[in-house]
């Protein structure tokens, strides 16, 4: 019989809490640190994160989530489901980041986010000739690393299920969940392992079963979870959902012989549908009731209130973590900027793992022991709810009194802009951001820390802005942009000038490999105190006749990579924050800015994980996007730009946006895109990405102009634009300029 633990985390984070990995892995690839050296790194920061769990009262550690780039990823190497082009690199290692980043001759695998957070994983790539096998190295080096530390250690995988939902099926594979049967006895033969090397719980990742999922797929996995308890050596088996409601597929696993299950009690309607399933009184209930991916003190009152109605319907309860640690910043420790109040109302990592464990204690010892804390969470929580920054009177009156987003009909505005802007046809662009190089980053760091004034750090973004305008002219580009030289990023820029926002110092969060974001967090009624961008875009177009494009984030975006309210609902502050973005479109605009972009990646990103909700999320986030941009006149242009995603879920409210013109990535899904804004009547003006920037490869002149005569194919040149998939901010300057250089060519080769 399993020993049952109390307290847990689904998964930490595993970049460092300053950024230790990232920095590590990114001296590897650029060669100036060995393996040796980069294992040793990862060695540390494992046995730290573990130590502080276990000192912190967890009684059962998740290991196996550390990972040099991606957790999908290294569930591809368990199963030895790596692409073909990257068997022949020698180093196990290098062949790994060739999977994830791509080089000179190996095309990586596609990037997407994970579920409905701001983290990307790597799509597995199955072909019917993947033959698939197992490789437990990883998993069985963490495990026992961390039982030679005594950690009570709890290896995590993703799930079967999960890992064929997520994956992609190339060269003609059938639907990936027909590849189960082969998996299967891989993860049977995991399980032993695991058991042999001392595991008592295994915990197998299936967050994919809280999306819409068709009887079929339901039927897969309780296929999958009667096979894998059926296993004789076994640890015990905790499945572990998040993000979302089981749904139907809560009783179907109930009805497993699995020993434990963990729910996302922090999604409504979670707790009742546990107590109308009868199989889970035999079950260990990982009862997920602190928020793992928001930043927002648990009301401990509540969480107690919703264990306790659980009683009855578990035969055993652990308190956890809704979900990984991934997805929030390591600790409040050092936010030296984050003061009371507001500090007092936050809780990241190292605080939710001491919730947790606060939790635990007041199930076992009673509430009186831990009176103290319960006293410190109501009086925050007491004082979140009476401050007046959530409620701005001013805001909220405007919004009241409506706010017209009618434009005139886009043929007229396109005769209008055609006069003002006198463009070629297949007008080129780029998408907003040059090369953050180092020599910026570091002027940023020198204005934090004083060594440089305002002054200085002005005079030398302009420089970089006079840099990039000379070489946007060099290289004869049509539209330029003046390069975001000036922003971190391009959500915590506007989040820094926005009233309602904080923004942290040190909150870093991974989004994808090494690269990292700090989420703002957004705790109040929004407004815009002054204008945000209009100095650094007339500067740039001070310096050239050539439009230059305004360059804003979108409302939707700006919400999806904060952490948000849990106070009120998302369509109100999205339509406070669009109204900021309206006065900046209007003050650009009067600042003689003839295009103003407006950039929307995250559009789909925050579509909702289950379709009756799809509506509802998609008409408040369209109505932001139009109140952003319908304060202009006719002859301003207006842009947006869409990437990182799949967007036929999405196609109708992109041409709800009404944008003038809209980039959009498809140099990854070759063209598709086009044939799906076709299909259902978009008539404006469209940029497909004609080249990818996720990797550092030089698109040759032949390449880019095959992209655009397969664009023209599906668009009259009329509406075609010129332009890469993406900003250019992660990219070297010399392949940027040569990228561009080919992208120019090949337009002027088809005018
Ligand atoms: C477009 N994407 C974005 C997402 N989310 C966002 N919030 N922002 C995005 O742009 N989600 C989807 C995608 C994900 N893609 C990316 C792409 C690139 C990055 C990235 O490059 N992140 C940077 C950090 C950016 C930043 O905040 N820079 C700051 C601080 C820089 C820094 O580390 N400074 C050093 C000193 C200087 C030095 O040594 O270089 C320091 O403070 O120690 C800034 O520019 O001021 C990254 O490096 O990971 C993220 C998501
Ligand atoms: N304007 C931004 C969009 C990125 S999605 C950029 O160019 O980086
Ligand atoms: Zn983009």
């Amino acid at each position: 019989m399993s020993i049952e633990f109390t307290a847990t985390v689904l998964g930490s984070a595993r970049i460092g809490p300053n950024r230790e990995l990232k920095k590590a892995v990114e001296s590897y690839w650029a060669g100036t640190l060995d393996a040796a050296a980069l294992e040793s790194v990862a060695r540390t920061l494992r046995e730290n994160t573990w130590r502080e769990l276990v000192a912190a009262g967890l009684d059962s550690v998740p290991v196996n989530t550390f990972s040099y780039y991606d957790h999908v990823l290294d569930t591809a190497v368990m199963l030895g489901a790596l692409p073909e082009r990257v068997q022949g690199i020698g180093s196990e290692l290098d062949r790994y980041f060739a999977a994830a980043r791509g080089n000179e001759t190996v095309a990586p695998l596609e990037m997407t986010k994970w579920f409905d957070t701001n983290y990307h994983y790597l799509v597995p790539e199955i072909s019917p000739a993947t033959t698939f096998s197992l490789h437990p190295e990883k998993v069985l080096a963490e495990l026992e690393e961390a039982r030679a530390l005594d950690v009570p250690a709890r290896p995590v995988v993703v799930g079967p299920v999960t890992f064929l939902l997520l994956s992609k099926a190339v060269g003609g594979s059938a639907p990936l969940l027909d590849r189960l049967d082969e998996i299967l006895p891989l993860y049977a033969e995991l399980l032993t392992t695991l058991a042999d090397a001392g595991a008592e719980w295994v915990q197998i990742d299936e967050p994919a079963l809280v999306a819409d999922r068709t009887q079929s797929e339901i039927d897969c996995a309780k296929r999958a979870y009667d096979f894998l308890s059926a296993v004789s050596t076994r640890p015990a088996i905790l499945l572990a959902s998040y993000f979302g409601d089981l749904g139907a597929a809560l009783p179907v696993l109930a009805s497993t012989g699995i020993e434990g299950l963990s729910i996302d009690l922090t999604v409504p309607g979670t707790v009742e549908h546990v107590a109308v399933v009868p199989a889970l009184a035999s079950k260990h209930i990982v009862a997920g009731v602190v928020d793992g991916r928001n930043i927002w003190r648990t009301d401990l009152d509540r969480a107690l209130a919703t264990l306790a109605s659980l009683m009855g319907s578990a035969g055993t309860l652990a308190v956890s973590s809704s979900c990984s640690l991934l997805h929030v910043p390591y600790t409040l420790d050092g936010e030296t900027d984050i003061v009371d109040p507001l500090r007092s109302w936050l809780a990241f990592g190292a605080e939710k793992v001491a919730e947790v464990t606060v939790l635990a204690r007041a199930l076992r010892d009673g509430t009186e022991s831990v009176s103290s804390e319960l006293d410190q969470a109501r009086a925050a929580l007491e004082s979140r709810r009476t401050d007046p920054r959530l409620h701005d009177a001013a805001i909220r009156a405007r919004l009241e009194a409506g706010v017209s987003v009618d434009r005139t009909p886009a043929e007229e505005r396109r005769r209008a802009q055609a006069v003002r802007l006198d463009l070629p046809s297949l007008p080129t662009t780029t998408i907003g951001s040059y090369p953050q190089t180092t020599q910026i980053r570091l002027a940023r760091a020198a204005l934090r820390t004083g060594q440089i004034d305002e002054t200085e750090y002005v005079s030398r973004m302009q420089s970089e802005i006079a840099d990039v305008v000379a070489l946007q002219e060099k290289i004869g580009l049509d539209v330029l942009v003046h390069g975001e030289p000036e922003r971190n990023d391009m959500v915590q820029y506007f989040a820094e000038q926005l009233s309602g926002f904080a923004a942290t110092s040190n909150g870093w969060v991974q989004s994808y490999g090494s690269r990292c974001v700090r989420p703002p967090i957004l705790y109040g009624d929004v407004s815009r105190p002054k204008p945000m961008t209009v100095n650094w875009s007339e500067y740039a177009q001070s310096l050239t006749g050539k439009p230059v494009k305004g360059m804003l984030t979108g409302p939707v975006t700006i919400l999806a990579w904060s952490f948000v309210r849990d106070d009120r609902p998302l369509a109100e502050s999205a339509a406070q924050i669009a109204l900021a973005i309206r006065d900046e479109t209007i003050d650009l605009e009067e600042a003689g800015i003839r295009i103003v972009q407006v950039d929307e990646p995250a559009l789909r990103e925050l579509l909702p994980l289950r379709s009756k909700d799809t509506a509802a999320y998609l008409e408040w986030a369209v109505r932001s996007f139009k109140i952003s941009t319908s304060g202009v006149s006719d002859d301003t242009q207006i842009h947006t730009h869409l990437c990182y995603s799949e967007f036929g879920e999405i196609i109708d409210a992109i041409v709800d946006l009404d944008a003038d013109v809209t980039s959009i990535e498809a140099a990854r899904s070759h063209m598709e895109v086009l044939d799906d804004l076709n299909s259902v009547g978009f008539d404006l003006g469209v940029g497909p990405g004609v080249y990818d920037i996720h990797s550092p490869r030089v698109p040759s002149v032949d390449e880019i102009t095959e992209s655009l005569r397969a664009a023209l194919k599906a668009v009259p040149a009329e509406r075609l634009w010129v332009n890469p998939d993406c900003g250019l901010k992660t990219r070297g300057a010399a392949e940027v300029e040569r990228s561009l250089r080919n992208m120019v060519q090949a337009a002027a080769a088809l005018r």
